[in-house]
């Protein structure tokens, strides 16, 4: 079988939906499982519901409106019959959801949040799923909370692996086109639990992991993975091929173009990864798998926007060490503060933080209790992997570096 993953940008419209077709008449539409995103922007829109039911009351209904009126529209555009069963369908999970903010009694954001945000992905698997059961092409719609199964975390749901192999073998159709949501799954108690933003790249993995797939291909409106993304950069080069490790790396250091959980199932039973072109689906695009680091070797260029430096030291003139090192490693971690880089002295420790979760208004007073706190907010951290000197250079450009550290392959600058 092979795992093709379409995200919210090859979806956004009537038009991106039609397009998918061309793909899978392209490459072919048996065998397969389709993971698709929410479309567009909506998980985006999905949160602004949640927000406002918990924040804005009086905003709720005009923030469903935004849901309900771009997925019509998408609808109205893909069918031409006025009252097509698809209507019918959308509506019942946008009143699922509806249902649900009205009843539910939990103050929890995350649980509730999970509850609500993926009927994003619910809604466009049913809409691309009744067109090409419009346009003759048999396909089998599965609720992927029936074969992904997690733990309770909320938000950043971990995978029970062997109740997910086992659901997986017994409810895909290893001759049809199967077709899911990305980014779900389910709890022991059949809540619906989400695996981190951007997480439908790790459920193809996941998939292609429990249905040991001849490959994994997630379709993107780049031509493959660039060694520099795009939106920042000018001149940017397509990676031909990529080595399992060197794209664990890539996307631990922020490489957005691949969701850093995606690459170990795979990497695992040595699934190939394809990253192609929804526009181009002939051409090569670019493919992680065993085999080289990198072709061709060119220096990769990754940046984290509006990141957070913190500089501690100690009041004392004591040392920082072992066990205040790792006091503070425990606070960031419960703060959800994710550490992209560390570097210590005797009697300062500073750290790149991304403050994705807000933790960093509620660390900072405990901080201030035991060190002096320097704050830098909204720096970037620039990482070049396979540097050269004309790299970094090319990197600085007026800016003031604040941190800078360089290893044999790999140089982080933290810069304002
Ligand atoms: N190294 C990179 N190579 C290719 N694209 C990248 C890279 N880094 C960031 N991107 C950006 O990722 C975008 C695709 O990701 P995204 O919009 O999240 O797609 P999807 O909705 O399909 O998941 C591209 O349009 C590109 O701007
Ligand atoms: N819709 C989810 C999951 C996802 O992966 O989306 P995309 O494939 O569009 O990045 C999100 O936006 O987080």
């Amino acid at each position: 079988m092979r795992i093709f993953k379409f995200g919210g940008a090859s979806v956004k419209d009537a038009n991106g939906v039609r397009n998918l077709v061309k793909v899978l008449e392209a490459v072919g539409h048996e065998k397969i499982v389709l993971v698709i995103s929410a479309m567009g922007k909506m998980t985006n829109a999905m949160e602004e519901v949640i927000d406002a039911y918990f924040n804005e009351e009086s905003q709720l209904d005009d923030k469903i409106q935004v849901v309900v009126d771009y997925h019509k529209a998408i609808i109205n555009d893909l069918f031409e019959v006025k009252n097509h069963d698809v209507h019918h369908k959308v509506n019942k999970l946008i009143e699922e959801f509806r249902g649900f903010l009205m009843w539910n009694k939990s103050p929890k954001y995350a649980f509730v949040y999970d509850q609500v945000v993926g009927y994003g992905e619910l809604i466009s698997t049913t809409i691309v799923s009744s067109y090409l059961t419009e346009i003759g092409m048999t396909n089998n719609w599965l609720d992927v909370r029936e074969l992904i199964k997690t733990d309770n975390s909320y938000r950043d749901a971990q995978v029970n692996w062997d109740s997910t192999e086992q659901r997986v073998s017994e409810k895909v159709e290893p001759a049809q086109l199967n077709i899911t949501q990305g980014f779900l799954g389910s709890d022991e108690n059949n809540f619906t639990t989400t695996l981190g933003r951007e997480g439908s790249d790790y459920t193809a993995a996941i998939l292609g992991y429990c249905l040991n797939a001849k490959s994994v291909t997630i379709w993107k409106d780049v031509p493959g993975v660039l060694n520099a993304d795009p939106r920042h950069f000018k001149e940017t080069q397509k990676l031909e091929q990529i080595s399992y490790r060197e794209a664990i790396e890539l996307a631990f250091y922020g490489a957005s173009v691949i969701h850093p959980k995606t690459l170990q199932p795979l990497q695992q039973k040595e699934i190939p990864l394809h990253v192609k072109s929804f526009v181009h689906p002939e051409a090569q695009g670019t493919t992680v798998g065993k085999g080289k680091k990198i072709v061709p070797e060119v220096p990769c260029f990754i940046v984290k926007k509006n990141q957070v430096l913190l500089k501690l030291s100690s009041l004392d003139f004591s040392f920082i060490v072992e066990n205040n090192i790792s006091d503070i490693f425990k606070m960031f971690h419960d703060y959800r503060l994710k550490v992209d880089l560390i570097q210590n002295s005797a009697i300062s420790f500073s750290v790149c933080l991304d403050n994705k979760f807000s933790g960093l208004k509620s660390i900072l007073p405990e901080l201030e209790k035991r060190f002096k706190v320097t704050c830098h907010e909204d720096v970037s951290l620039y990482t070049i992997r396979h540097f050269d000197e004309q790299a970094v250079e090319s990197v600085l450009n007026g800016y003031d570096v604040l941190v800078e550290q360089r290893g044999k392959e790999t140089v982080q600058l933290v810069v304002k």
